[in-house]
């Protein structure tokens, strides 16, 4: 990265063309909004159409200060930053209701409404007024190259802000926020206030690129700053290059801002609007030939060809057929007999249908219950409704006396309950530890410690020779551990178990077992919802069948599985009639 920043330094003192300067100082500029729009959208996942609205809000900000104030941009820039983040959080507090493209078109909004108010106040144009006397005061150099070096100063800053953000837990909490909402949210993570975090910095960080351009050009107008083609640029800028990296932004304006101002000097008197035809033609391509963006689309390619120059000629071994480990031995705990979890009358209903009926149980500490019952019994529901997900209508749930009930997803992770769910979400492309420590970042442990637990619950899940492998290379198998291992990096007291054998073979169903019974032996309190008879009966100490809501029966696995009410629920009254002939 020093030595393209210093290549590229080294590229603005030889030009000499007043055009190609003002380029080379404009990729900077753009690749700041990109930046800025992929620590948003780009790793949070929510795609905004109206990035348009900080970098204008920053650049009036820095020329009405400086004509009406008399404020030095070197002050107005950081005013605009703040002032980014200030509409940020007023644009992200009724925003963040809306939800996928809904978001999406919410934030064209507000770009075209700050335009109209801009016009309505007679700031058609506003013109930067000429300070010559002291130009390192007023930001206005005669010497063109020195715009390109402060705009990658600029870069540089608004670059290890992204590199913070994304090796820290910030952007590891907004990576898990991308891929499942809720899954984030169950391991802790509290989804809205680093959603706002995000559009905060991102939003100063337009805000600054907006001001220092409104240096650069000097005549700020609406249809510059908050027209659809900034928005556009910082978008596509981004979704060239790459998103969820701060490379992606880089790449995409160091390529589309010289094609596009080129062929804009070039024949932009025959063709008007030719840099409009350039990002859409980029957009187009980028969409059949790597999806990604082109980093990612590269870096597959290095690592592909990599792995095949390790060994030549020989087929790399998958990932999953690595030998599995046995989970590592921990000393057993006998169970203390003390109840951990108590449930009273707990009620959930959708318009007319009830999910969850009067349903009342308890978990002692150290046990494994497993809850059954047929399809749509309300099975999941009740996990929903225990962990926050669904607020019951009615009922109570006490977690060692500590209510849960009418708290938030996240705030009932961090009083002790881990959370797997029916579908499990990896992070791909991150290694098995990242994916992991998601979970204790989000249980609120400091960095080092996070790493431990996240290692250890690696360990417990009999994955550490997985570590640091990538999370799209993972089997089945390993992919519902890996979220075990997630759950348990939180260090939780009470483990939800949402069908975490379905789809494995009975061999993978029985190496999964073997780590619950791994786990119930360091006492650990664990409920499971399964449909497999058979790993039911291995694992539970009691069990728990739901039918339409209500409990239908509860005790011991061999009681309960003779029990002919359950029989009836789950194989029908003719096969119990049957039966009993
Ligand atoms: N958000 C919702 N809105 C409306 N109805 C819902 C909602 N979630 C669940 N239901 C309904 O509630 C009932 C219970 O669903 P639930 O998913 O809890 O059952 P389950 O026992 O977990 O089923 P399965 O074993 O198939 O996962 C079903 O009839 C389902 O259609």
């Amino acid at each position: 990265m020093a030595v393209l920043l210093l290549a590229y330094i080294g590229l603005s003192t030889v030009v000499t063309n007043s055009y190609y300067q003002l380029m080379l100082t404009l990729v900077p500029v753009w690749a700041v909004l990109g930046l800025s729009w992929n620590l948003f959208s780009g790793y949070v996942g929510l795609t905004s159409f109206g990035h348009a609205a900080f970098f204008g809000l920053g650049a009036y900000t820095v020329a009405l200060g400086l004509t009406m104030l008399n404020l030095t941009p070197w002050i107005g820039i950081p005013i605009a930053a703040l002032l980014g983040a200030a509409a940020a959080l007023l644009i992200g507090l009724p925003t963040f209701r809306l939800r996928g493209h809904y978001f999406a078109l919410a934030m064209l909004a507000y770009p075209l409404l700050m335009s109209y108010l801009a016009q309505y106040l007679g700031l058609q144009e506003v013109s930067l007024p000429m300070r010559r006397d002291a130009p390192a005061a007023w930001l206005q150099f005669s010497d063109p190259r020195i715009y390109t070096w402060l705009g990658l100063g600029l870069l540089a800053l608004a670059l290890a802000i992204s590199m913070v953000v994304e090796n820290s837990r910030f952007g590891l909490s907004l990576m898990a926020i991308r891929q499942n909402e809720l899954a984030a949210e169950a391991a802790g993570i509290n989804v809205r206030m680093w959603k706002m975090r995000a559009l905060m910095l991102s939003g100063a960080m337009a805000g600054a690129a907006g001001g220092f351009y409104a240096c650069i050009l000097l005549v700020v107008t609406p249809e510059a700053v908050f027209g659809m083609l900034v928005s556009a640029q910082a978008l596509v800028v981004a979704l060239f290059g790459g998103v969820g990296t701060y490379w992606g932004p880089l790449i995409g304006a160091a390529i589309l801002i010289p094609l596009s101002e080129t062929l804009h000097a070039e024949l932009g008197e025959i063709i008007p609007g030719i840099q409009g035809v350039v990002y859409g033609a980029a957009i187009i391509l980028i969409m059949l030939l790597a999806p990604e963006g082109l980093f990612w689309s590269l870096r597959d390619r290095w690592s592909r060809r990599s792995a095949e120059a390790l060994v030549p000629g020989a087929i790399p071994v998958p990932i999953q057929k690595l030998p599995v480990m046995p989970a590592e031995a921990v000393a057993p705990k006998a169970p203390s007999g003390r109840t951990l979890l108590e449930v009273r009358g707990l009620c959930k209903s959708f318009g007319g249908l009830k999910a969850v009926d009067d349903v009342s149980f308890s978990v002692k500490e150290g046990t494994i219950l497993g809850i059954i019952g047929p399809n749509g019994a309300g099975k999941t529901s009740m996990f929903n409704a225990l962990n926050g997900v669904l607020r019951p209508d009615r009922g109570e749930a006490l977690l060692d006396g500590q209510q849960l009930v009418g708290r938030k997803l996240h705030e009932i992770c961090r009083l002790g309950v881990g959370r797997t769910f029916q579908v499990v979400r990896s992070f791909p492309r991150l290694p098995l530890l990242d994916n992991v420590l998601v979970g204790a970042y989000g249980a609120g442990l400091a960095d080092e410690e996070a790493v431990a637990a996240a290692r250890e619950a690696i360990a417990r899940t009999g994955l550490s020779h997985l570590t640091d492998a990538p999370a799209g290379g993972l089997t089945n198998k390993e992919l519902r551990l890996m979220e075990l291992a997630r759950a348990l990096a939180g260090r939780p007291r009470l483990l939800l178990l949402d069908e975490t054998l379905a789809g494995l073979g009975r061999e993978e169903c029985d190496a999964v077992l073997d780590v619950l019974h791994g786990l119930r032996a360091e006492g650990m309190t664990t409920i499971i919802i399964e449909h497999t008879m058979h790993a039911m009966l291995r694992v539970a100490d009691e069990l728990l069948v739901i039918d339409r809501g209500r409990v239908l029966s509860h005790g011991m696995p061999r009681e309960v599985v003779e029990d002919r009410m359950v029989i009836e629920a789950y194989l029908g009254k003719k096969w119990l009639a049957q039966c009993s002939t």
